[in-house]
């Protein structure tokens, strides 16, 4: 059952808390102690008080006895209090410890892990987690008691004793096979619970989509698939752990069979009294329900410690892209970014750049055009580090990017991407997102810059209006100049917008624009159009083609080249090569 390994896990976690946790074991001990004296009291309730009618030593038995049990309840009750602090504490540090690692994974990682199955691996695996530890002590409890109790049959007996300690050791070991297995089954079904809030996280997300295509039959007829798959895993996984749970309960109750024929056997001939036989036998159906306990709380181990191989899978997921140990600070943005001979694959049938070099000068308005899938968003990407080129280098003031820290080099980049993600808080904070120590008044100025203000000002709450989840409440428009306004709020010395006017009308986007076109005096600016009359205010086009530059230079030098650039300005002219009167737009 891989315990070792779950107990070896744990312990990271536990730690910080060792103490609480030898405190509660120390009550689960103390616990299954006077558990098993109430049980062997008996016989000297029997033999040396109720025979020979002691009546002092039966008062002071029982009042042993009352003194033991107050002990016992203040104890059991501090124990609890204990116990939901130690549990909280480990989880929450396990919940912690993944969090912290997931903001350190790339986006490689993003790209490849459903989102729900993530989400998952926090609720539902760090609480089987939690769980085993709630059982785990009532195991530990278990555990105790039917040592206390194997002892004092010892005692009472031996030859009794003996045969009950062999029949209770072919207990414990009897499940373990099946143990194995249903850790690798329960592992199965917690994949698969993943699988399947990853579907019901998808259909939310994709609702208006479902029901613009009429996807709905698709969408129930693809779950119940899902739960199909989920019940056949559940039935194997769920039986074997209650097999776990069964096969020593049926083993104990021929060990006591056999326990009772003997013992009676020994009293009938007088080799053990009647209070030993009574012990004995209160001792024996004690241990019985020690065991039962002992078995019912298995499979929550067991569950916890799939729960917990999974949350080990994620913790070991190596960021693709990581600070070098010797990672210098990028100085702030002086020359130019070279990107030389840089190829880059999502994977290996996704290609994103081959053969790419290019410079972008300090202060140049760049912009890269091409179509759909030809790599523009890759460069960005690249050039955020996002990604890490697989071959060549990107050179930032004769720096290589993968030996700086990736903060130093975002911390100089504002960008505005294709998809706008926004926080579900309210705008003046999405936009402070930007920057985190923006005034109210810095969040105004670059709200104004991106022509959201004067709407902004319309809302009834204004600028603590709620944006709502992913931006839900705004307009695509309004969600990309929001997007803009935070880019723009941390004053960057590169501004990079992925198609970020895309979404606007055009006198809003010529409002932008012209922001753009101020901003752009101060600062490098790179954009990535699809409308080519936007690249008429560029110092610099870089045309793409499957994933590699195919032209640059302006837009004059283009156009005289007569290649990819000089047919996409005629498809936007209606055939006028020679058209510059969009330039204004
Ligand atoms: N996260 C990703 N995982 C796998 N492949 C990707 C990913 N992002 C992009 N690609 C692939 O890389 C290639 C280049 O994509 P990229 O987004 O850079 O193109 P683009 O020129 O920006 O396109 P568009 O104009 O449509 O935004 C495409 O073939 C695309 O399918």
């Amino acid at each position: 059952m891989n315990l070792i390994w779950f107990f070896k896990q744990l312990n990271k976690y536990i730690a910080p808390y060792r103490w609480l946790g030898i405190l509660l074991i120390a009550r689960g001990l103390f616990e299954a102690a006077f558990d098993s004296s109430i049980r062997i009291s008996l016989k000297f309730i029997i033999d040396a008080a109720i025979i020979p009618q002691n009546y002092h030593l039966l008062i002071l038995i029982l009042l042993l006895l009352g003194a033991g049990a107050i002990l016992f309840v203040f104890i059991g009750l501090l124990g609890d209090f204990w116990a939901a602090r130690f549990n909280i504490s480990v989880t929450n540090n396990i919940r912690s410890t993944l969090f912290v690692r997931l903001q350190n994974l790339s986006m490689e990682f993003f790209g490849r892990r459903s989102a729900g199955d993530i989400v998952n691996c926090f609720s539902a695996d760090t609480e089987k987690v939690e769980n085993s530890l709630l059982y785990g002590f009532i195991l530990i409890l278990e555990l105790g008691s039917i040592l206390f109790s194997a002892i004092f049959m010892f005692s009472l007996n031996w030859q009794l004793g003996l045969i009950s300690c062999i029949g209770l050791t072919v207990c414990v070991l009897a499940p373990a096979k099946i143990g194995q297995k249903a850790t690798e089954q329960n592992y199965q079904l917690r994949d698969k619970r993943g699988e399947i809030a990853n579907v019901v996280q998808e259909n939310i997300l994709s609702q208006s989509v479902i029901k613009l295509f009429g996807l709905q039959p698709r969408s129930i007829k693809n779950f119940h698939d899902n739960l199909q798959d989920l019940k056949k895993v559940y039935v194997q996984a769920t039986f074997s752990s209650y097999l776990v749970q069964r096969i020593p309960t049926l083993v104990f109750v021929f060990v006591q069979l056999i326990v009772i024929s003997i013992g009676a056997v020994m009293t009938y001939r007088n080799m053990i009294t009647v209070g030993t036989l009574a012990s004995f036998q209160v001792l024996l159906v004690g241990l019985n329900l020690n065991i039962l306990s002992f078995t019912f709380s298995l499979p929550y181990l067991i569950e916890g410690i799939a729960g917990m191989q999974r949350i080990n899978i994620l913790l070991a997921e190596i960021p693709q892209v990581e600070d070098a140990p010797d990672a210098v600070e990028l100085s702030p943005f002086s020359r130019e970014i070279c990107f030389n001979n840089v190829n880059f694959s999502y994977s290996s049938e996704r290609k994103g750049v081959s053969n790419l070099s290019l410079t972008i000068k300090k202060g140049d308005f760049v912009v890269f055009v091409g179509q759909s899938g030809a790599g523009k968003s890759t460069i960005v990407n690249l050039l955020t580090r996002l990604y890490d080129p697989d071959k060549g280098q990107i050179i930032f003031d004769s720096i290589d990017l993968r030996s700086c820290t990736q903060k130093s080099l975002r911390d100089q980049i504002g960008l505005v991407s294709q998809e706008v993600i926004l926080f579900n808080t309210s705008i003046r904070e999405n936009i402070r997102m930007g920057y985190l120590e923006a005034t109210d008044e810095e969040v105004e100025i670059a709200a104004k810059n991106a022509e959201i203000h004067e709407f902004i000002l319309t809302l009834p709450q204004g600028y603590d209006t709620p944006v709502g989840d992913r931006g839900g409440q705004l307009s695509g428009g309004q969600r990309q100049r929001i997007a803009l306004a935070r880019a723009l709020v941390r004053n960057p010395a590169i501004l990079i917008l992925d198609e970020a006017t895309s979404a606007l009308d055009l006198v809003t986007e010529a409002g932008i624009l012209a922001t753009i076109d101020r901003l752009a005096k101060e600062r490098t600016v790179i954009m990535i159009t699809h409308r080519i009359t936007q690249a008429l205010r560029a110092d610099k086009i870089f045309v793409l083609e499957n994933g590699t530059i195919v032209a640059s230079g302006n837009h004059t030098e283009l156009l005289k080249k007569e290649g990819v650039y000089a047919t996409l300005w005629q498809q936007m002219n209606g055939g006028n090569s020679n058209s510059t009167e969009i330039a204004s737009v």
